[in-house]
């Protein structure tokens, strides 16, 4: 496990976005996508906002996934064993890189066919408490023609992920724009924040 960790933060040390493959195992992946599944289809995602409690502005031009949050509260076994693999995490990112991380959130996020979120920066303007941004991909078998890529504005180059099974995604929540491009499948992943 700390070889995938140490694998993320050096990608993100040497390029301002760390990528990895395998973060989740297939397993894991599976149970929290299946999970995702059944939540949607049981009708608990809502419509995402843009901005915080303070300032919502749900605002279907700039972004139109749904989402769920995550808890310990809701007993899910996959959830929780994805909390204990964020807690190692955080505790191997403050080891070795000294962040001081306290805290996170995470929620399961789904994008319908023709979904996307508009280029924005993750921290809120009144709120610095979102660090890192962290983002798990649950798709099977995503194919190019798929789109939905996660697409990064580094300062004279763009970047773009695609969506694909286990990959985790981490980068500075102020520092960079990013936007999530039209998808032509239905894209899921868990999206959270590392927070001081
Ligand atoms: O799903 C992604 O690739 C990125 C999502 C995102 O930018 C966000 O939820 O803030
Ligand atoms: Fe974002």
């Amino acid at each position: 496990m700390e070889k995938i960790f140490d694998c993320l933060i050096d990608s993100y040390i040497d390029n301002q976005v760390g990528v990895t493959e395998n973060f989740l195992s297939i397993s894991l992946s599976a149970h929290l996508k299946d999970n995702l599944i059944s939540l949607f289809q049981n009708k608990k995602l809502v419509n995402a906002g843009v901005g915080n409690k303070i300032i919502v502005n749900q605002d279907k031009l700039i972004r139109s996934d749904v989402i769920y949050w995550l808890d310990r509260k809701h007993n899910n076994q996959y959830e929780n064993d994805f909390f204990d693999l964020m807690d190692n995490f955080v505790l191997h990112l403050n080891s070795t890189c000294y962040t001081g991380i306290t805290g996170y959130e995470f929620h399961y996020t789904l994008y319908e066919t023709g979904s996307f979120y508009k280029k924005h920066i993750d921290q809120f303007k009144n709120n610095g408490s979102r660090q890192y941004s962290m983002i798990m991909y649950l798709n099977a078998n995503w194919k190019i023609e798929d789109g939905g890529e996660l697409r990064i504005y580094h300062e004279d180059t763009e970047q773009d992920i695609s969506p694909s099974n286990g990959k985790s995604v981490f980068f500075k929540s102020s520092a960079l724009a990013h936007e999530v491009l039209v998808t032509n499948k239905q894209r899921m992943s868990i999206t959270g924040w590392l927070k001081i």
